[in-house]
């Protein structure tokens, strides 16, 4: 295999990693000043890695300072992976294994134990011990079933706030709503520069809505973007796509659904990145107006210190299970763990179910059952007991939701 330096990059060299990522997706290899300016801010010290063969530049990965909350509703520091790319003409020689080896050891110096992603292709992040742990689905409305049942809930104000305004508020709105649910994550200063870029990049395409309840305070929002794909109005020519909406309870998620089924001249909304849980059909008055055309894999998670991270979630009522499980790309976490109500803990005793370190990031957050993966043979199962029993552990009591992308 070919030799690879891998190694974290000093500030001058974050814009080639940045013209190198975006190559590697195939987009524009020249970017704009403008562009590069507000992504910059995603580029943390020490935490951008660049792969080098004959000591030039060929792959690149960062993270970024986050956080993700776990079932009980503890909240423990995550790295929020992204850019990670390698030249076209540069892959499949261990560029993208020397880039993750660097990234995960050096996050757990850091003390960070948990490391998430979102996935360009499925296949390629288990192998670094990555397992999907929550989904999300996308949902399309027709304007003409869009009446709201009358008990849906109603009340407060959505109101439109322009860019500027947005990035005052957002970020500490969202920080104040985004809790009390599995798989969210914090999204820091440079994630909100570029999210909101579309506010005055092309245009200005992107929209921003904030609700407030009945005593003024914010309490959600949504981004979104007219799609106009005919020069005449009607016969389904604008659909408002929309790409991120929170809100602080289903009273403020109702009000902004309201909002955008409102919208005049509209044909259509659909929303990307919405929980599978989503109260949206119990509220339409027709709920085949509400239809589901995917469910998408959100966010991949890796635990990184498998003590620290499996200590920090709560586990339903069932007798405790010892799980083995194996994590070759990095073996400190090899080991068995006693699994109970009263928390996890390491033990040497003989183990009852096995599994490999991507699948437990799959169970970690309550998306998928034990069992299921029992079913999928990714679970090995030594006493059948201990399976109802850590399905009833890592149960979680809401389903598992990211809703940012990054
Ligand atoms: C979190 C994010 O940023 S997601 C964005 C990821 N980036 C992209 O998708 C951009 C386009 N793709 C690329 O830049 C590259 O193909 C990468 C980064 C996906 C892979 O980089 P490479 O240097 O080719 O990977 P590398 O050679 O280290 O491969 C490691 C292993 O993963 C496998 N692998 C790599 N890419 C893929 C893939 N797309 N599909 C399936 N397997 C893959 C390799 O076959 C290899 O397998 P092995 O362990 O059995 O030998």
């Amino acid at each position: 295999m070919t030799d690879v330096d891998v190694r974290p990059l000093a500030e001058s060299e974050y814009r080639p990693s940045f013209d190198l990522f975006l190559a590697s997706l195939h987009e524009p290899q020249r970017t704009g000043d403008e562009r590069w300016q507000r992504s910059s801010t995603r580029y943390e010290p020490g935490r951008v890695f660049g792969a080098f063969l004959d000591g030039e530049l060929a792959g690149t990965a960062l993270s970024m300072t986050s956080a993700l909350e776990v079932p009980g509703g503890a909240v423990l520091p995550a790295a929020a992976v992204t850019g990670v790319g390698v030249r076209a003409d540069r892959t499949r020689r261990g560029l993208l294994r020397g880039l993750m080896r660097a990234q995960l050891t050096e996050l757990r110096e850091r003390g960070e134990p948990l490391a998430v992603l979102h996935a360009s292709e499925t296949r390629i992040y288990p192998r670094f011990g990555y397992g999907l742990g929550t989904r999300s689905q996308r949902v399309q409305v027709a304007r003409t079933h869009a009446e709201l049942r009358p008990d849906a809930p109603i009340g407060g104000q959505v109101r439109l706030v322009d860019g500027p305004a947005a990035e005052k508020l957002l970020p500490e709105l969202y920080s104040r709503i985004a809790a009390g649910r599995p798989g969210l994550i914090a999204r820091g200063e440079g994630w909100w520069t570029t999210r909101l870029a579309g506010t005055v990049e092309n245009g200005g395409a992107l929209r921003v809505a904030v609700r407030s309840d009945d005593s003024g305070t914010d309490d959600g929002f949504a981004l979104w973007e007219p799609s106009k794909t005919d020069h005449h109005f009607g016969d389904g020519s604008i659909r408002i796509l929309v790409s991120d909406m929170h809100g602080a309870d289903d009273a403020a998620t109702a009000s902004l659904w309201r909002f955008l089924l409102g919208l005049d001249l509209a044909t259509s909304v659909i929303a990307v990145d919405r929980p599978l849980d989503e109260p949206l059909p119990w509220w339409l008055a027709d709920r085949r107006g509400c239809g589901v055309d995917r469910v998408d894999d959100d966010l991949w998670v890796r635990l990184v210190d498998v003590p620290a991270a499996l200590a920090a979630r709560s586990y339903g009522a069932a007798e405790p299970v010892v799980v083995e499980v194996r994590d070759p790309f990095l073996p400190q976490n090899s080991g068995r763990y006693r699994i109970g109500p009263g928390g996890a803990e390491p033990v040497a005793d003989a183990p009852q179910l096995g599994l490999d370190v991507d699948v437990l990031g799959s169970l970690y957050l309550g998306d998928v059952r034990p069992s299921t993966l029992a079913a999928a043979n990714r679970v090995e199962v030594h006493e059948p007991s201990a399976l109802a029993a850590a399905d009833r552990l890592f149960a979680a009591a809401r389903p598992p939701w990211c809703g940012t992308q990054f």
